[in-house]
Parts: C-alpha cells; structure tokens; sequence
C-alpha cells in the first residue's frame, strides 16, 4: 500500500546552517492493512518521512508510491487529488478554532466539493465513529486534548482515505487519553481496513497497537520487521529501544539479563538457577507483556552462588532454547523516548509483573 524506494529528501543549506539531508535513502513499504511505526530519536527525520508519503514534501530523489499510485510522477494537481487518499492526524490536532466539532469534519468535505446533505450525514457518521456524536457543536477549546484528536481523527477520515499518517499522534496527550486514541485507531483501521503509519517516539505506543516498525537514525532505516520478529533477536537495535534492558547499575553479585517470548519463558531458567542448582536467585527488574498477542520481556535476575556452576549453568540454559547472558553494566543501549523510561533495576514490583503480562501501556 506504501513504497518507498531511496527516497532522499535534502534541504538546502541556509542562513550559514549546511544542507540537511533529513531521509537518506529510504527504501520501506508496508502492506495493506497494516499497522506499521516508524520510530527514532528528535531529529532522526520521522516527520520528514510521513510528509513524503503524502508529497506534502516532495523528495529530492527516489520514489514514492501509494496504492498502486506512483505520487512523484504526478505533477502538484494529480499529487493533490491522491492526497485525499491519504488521511493525516498531528500531534497539535491542528484544528479550526473557530469552527465547531462538526465544522472542522466537514472543512475537507467543502474543499472536495461534496454536497450539503451529503456532507451533513457523513460528518454525523464520523463524529458517531470517534464516539462524539454528542459534541458536535463544541468548539477545539471546549474539548479535551483526547477529544481533539478524535475530531482530527474524524476529519482525517473525511474523505474516505485508504491510509491514514499519524505524526505523534498521541504525544501530547496524558495516558488515558493515549490509551482512548490508540483503541479507536485499532478499531477504524479494522473497521475500515486502513492502512496506519505511525511516527511516534514513545515505544509503549508501537508496543501497543503496530504490527510492524522501522527504526530510523540520521534519516536511514537502520533495523526494522515484524515486531514479534524483532522482539526475538534481543540484540537488534529496534528490540532494545521497544523493550529496554532494564539498568543494572548498582546491584551486588551476579547478573543475569533473560529475554523472555513464547518459546523462551522465564520458567525454565528461573527452575534451573534456583532450584536445580541451589543458586540464589533474585529478580532485579524488567518487565513482561504482551505485544501482537505473544509474550516478550525482559528480566534481570541477581543471582549468587558458585561462579563455575553459574556459567555451566547458563550454557545449558542456552543449549536449551533459553535467551539469557550474563549484564555488564552500562552494556545496554539508551533508550530514545523522553517520556518512556527503560525499566530499571530499582523496580520492587518484579513478581507482579511476572504474573501479569498483558499491559503494554
Ligand atoms: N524545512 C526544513 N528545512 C531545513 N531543515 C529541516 C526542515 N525540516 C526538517 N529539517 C531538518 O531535518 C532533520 C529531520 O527533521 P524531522 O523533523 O524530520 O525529524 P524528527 O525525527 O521528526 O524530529 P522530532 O522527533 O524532533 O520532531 C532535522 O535535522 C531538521 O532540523
């Protein structure tokens, strides 16, 4: 549904500031009906990439295509009735102050050419779907930042889109509300069988509603997959971003880091460090969930006893399917989201976590 072949996009240099090449070759598609993330640090070029889906940026070189649609082909009038394919939510909803709920929905349906009554039932059927049917008439200022966005939501769905763009759609929003804007992007994507992109810094979010995601660093793509794929090679760049290693800083004896999925559970070493080797085990942190219906975490477990049998210990582990290895501190990679810390080992709630997976956010 969206291809992307060594799409570059350089913005010249200015006022005494060098060229800036924001995306740097980026080659990437994402299939119908998916619900893929790009994610990577301030500056990585997130925001640069989703404009160029739509064209609202047009690349220096490269190829953009949408639908079957090769956009860079066409010239600005064809690039501007493609774009209605193209939903696009913002972080700062971007909304007409002055107009109400229901006048901001319909702004697109105007602009389209698209008959009163018609316009009327389709803005109705939109606020109904975002769940403020009962709103209609508020203006931005008397909703909350939530509500904000599901108008935004309703408008970018206007023009019955196949894709829809959401530029860190939900971080300016307080958690409960996040959790209300990612369910109902969930459920219009199946509902309508979008396709969603999502650029977003917080890797709760990704965790919690893609299927897939690509890690983006000085505008190159530089890890990227399915996520149960990615979260199962615990070394790969994206998988320690999405779920951190948890610190192990300040922590007497042994340290032992256990990457935890459905064919690798913590059961398993947890028995055999404890009780088939009498080691003393102690879980020092992490945290386990559940993303794309299966279980992925990570734990760090603090473990005494005799050196020789930890080790032995481990390689049978390891001979055994298990994903574990001994944490050196300060080995793990930081994490990139300022409002999603990594777990860290000062965590007391270690045996809650591992009996309640299930809550990504
Ligand atoms: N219109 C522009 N003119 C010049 N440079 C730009 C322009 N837009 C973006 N850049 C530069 O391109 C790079 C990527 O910016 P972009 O906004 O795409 O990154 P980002 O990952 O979305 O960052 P953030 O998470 O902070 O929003 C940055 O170095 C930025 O300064």
């Amino acid at each position: 549904m969206i291809e992307l072949s060594d799409v570059r996009k350089v913005f010249p240099a200015r006022r005494g500031a060098a060229e800036v090449a924001a995306v740097d070759g980026v080659t990437l598609s994402v299939a119908a009906g998916e619900f893929a993330g790009v994610v990577g640090p301030s500056g990585s070029g997130k925001s640069t990439l989703a404009r160029l889906v739509n064209l609202l940026e047009r690349p220096t070189s490269g190829r953009v295509a949408v639908d079957g649609q090769v956009l860079t082909d066409l010239d600005d009038d064809g690039v501007r009735r493609a774009r209605r394919s193209v939903g696009m939510v913002f972080q700062h909803f971007n909304l007409l102050d002055s107009r109400t709920a229901a006048g901001n929905v319909e702004h697109p349906l105007e602009l389209a050419g698209v008959g009163r009554v018609e316009r009327r039932r389709r803005v109705a059927d939109l606020l109904d779907l975002v769940g403020l049917a009962d709103r209609h008439a508020s203006r931005p200022a008397q909703l909350s930042g939530g509500q904000k966005q599901r108008v935004a939501i309703a408008r970018a769905l206007a023009a019955h889109p196949k894709v829809l763009l959401c530029d860190e759609a939900t971080s300016a929003l307080d958690p409960a509300s996040t959790t209300g804007v990612l369910d109902l992007l969930r459920r219009v994507r199946a509902e309508l069988g979008l396709t969603v992109l999502l650029i977003t810094h917080e890797m709760a979010v990704v965790r919690a509603v893609c299927d897939s995601a690509v890690l983006l660093e000085s505008g190159r793509v530089v890890d990227g997959g399915r996520l149960t794929d990615v979260l199962a090679r615990p070394h790969s760049p994206l998988a320690a971003q999405l779920l951190p290693a948890p610190a192990v800083a300040g922590r007497d004896g042994d340290l032992v880091r256990v990457t935890v999925t459905d064919s690798a559970p913590e059961g398993r070493v947890l028995r055999t460090l404890a009780g088939e080797l009498g080691l003393d085990v102690e879980v020092a942190g992490g945290s386990v969930e559940t993303v794309a219906g299966r279980r992925f975490g990570r734990l760090l477990l603090s473990v005494t006893g005799d050196d020789g049998r930890l080790d032995a210990a481990l390689q049978r582990l390891r001979d055994g399917g298990s994903l574990v290895e001994r944490a050196v501190p300060g080995d793990e990679p930081p994490a990139i989201g300022a409002h999603d810390e990594p777990a860290t080992a000062e965590q007391p709630s270690a045996p809650r976590l591992l009996d309640a997976p299930g809550v990504p956010l």
